[in-house]
């Protein structure tokens, strides 16, 4: 396959993979040992003789043998690699991606204080080398600045922005008004007259406000060719009412949205993520994928051994459940 990658731009990247596999979907490449139902099956286990970084090694491998054709992008999260201190699994995942041409973020939710974050951006683009990360905003643009400082050109930021979890609300979904004379010693006040907005709206202004300031992104890091942000934010396939309002404040910030499937988004969900050139998201879903040869339709047409190709199963469907609503809304950009 003959894909053109590494332009300067992350978003460039991202919609150049998007029309070459005409898809938006991406993967998450969560292993599972054995955890809330799902498990790498026995006999890769067998064959690993129990050694987790080969067994995780072997089962994603499978994995990706059997999507990468449809896939943009996946997305392993770091939580399972540390869990089963397989990080050297993790190291040759993104690097097998990257010999099949194909993008990798790096679900890993950083942020802390400037020097740390110049640690994490060390270690998530220089040792891992994924193409983007999974960012937690909600220290402000000096947590963000500093370690935007260390994304080398080509990388993508992933900022959170309304999460798939039932209780993202509980945050994301209050009110909030910037009033600077107030101390903070006074911790209630009755608002009478001011503009009070939803904290994932004013995380979504912040990301296209980071996008924007040359200051802060550095070289390489502002919009690419296409007019796509290389600050992204996430937004869950969960909430498709709260999604079409982000999308109108940004429509040139990518979501990625994760959610579907396992967490019960649908492709009727995420069509408010796509703006009406076809492009501005990518559905992510990992259990469903990974574990498709455990759950019906799958585990009727494929046994233990197979799971490789029910996962590819479950790919296709995917990206055709999602083509198919793209196309019957006028959305389908490819
Ligand atoms: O809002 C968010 C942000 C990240 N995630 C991560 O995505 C996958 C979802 O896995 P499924 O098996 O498809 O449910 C997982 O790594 C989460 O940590 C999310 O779900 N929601």
């Amino acid at each position: 396959m003959n894909v053109k990658m590494y332009h300067k731009s992350f978003s460039d990247n991202l919609i150049d993979q998007i029309k070459q596999k005409k898809s938006i979907i991406c993967i998450g490449l969560d292993p599972r040992i054995e955890e809330s139902g799902s498990k790498i099956p026995q006999i890769i286990m067998e064959r690993a003789k129990n050694n987790y970084n080969d067994a995780i090694w072997e089962f994603n491998k499978e994995i990706i043998d059997h999507t990468c054709e449809i896939t943009p992008i996946f997305k392993p999260n770091i939580a399972f690699y540390s869990k089963y201190n397989a990080l050297d699994a993790l190291k040759k995942t993104i690097d097998y991606i990257h010999e099949k041409k194909t993008l990798v973020i790096l679900d890993a939710k950083r942020n802390d204080i400037g020097s740390t974050a110049e640690a994490y951006a060390y270690a998530i683009f220089e040792n891992f080398k994924a193409d983007a990360v999974t960012f937690n905003g909600y220290l402000g643009s000096d947590g963000i600045a500093p370690f935007l400082k260390y994304v080398p050109k080509g990388k993508g930021v992933i900022v959170l922005l309304k999460t798939s979890n039932k209780s993202s609300g509980e945050f994301q979904d209050l009110f909030s008004i910037s009033i600077p004379e107030i101390p903070p010693s006074e911790i209630e006040t009755t608002i009478e007259k001011g503009i009070l907005i939803r904290n994932y709206i004013q995380m979504a202004r912040l990301i296209k406000l980071w996008g924007e300031n040359p200051k802060l992104v550095g070289e390489g890091n502002s919009y690419g060719t296409y007019g796509y942000s290389n600050i992204l934010g996430v937004v869950g396939a969960t909430f498709p009412e709260q999604m079409k309002l982000i999308r109108k404040e940004i429509p040139k910030n990518f979501m990625l949205v994760p959610g579907y499937g396992a967490q019960g988004g649908t492709a009727k969900d995420i069509i408010n993520s796509v703006n009406e050139d076809g492009f501005g998201a990518i559905i992510s879903a990992s259990r469903s994928i990974n574990f498709a040869y455990q759950k019906s339709p799958y585990k009727e047409e494929f046994d233990e051994n197979k799971f490789g190709p029910a996962a590819g199963k479950a790919a296709k469907d995917m990206r055709e459940a999602i083509n198919n609503a793209l196309e019957q809304s006028g959305k389908i950009g490819y």
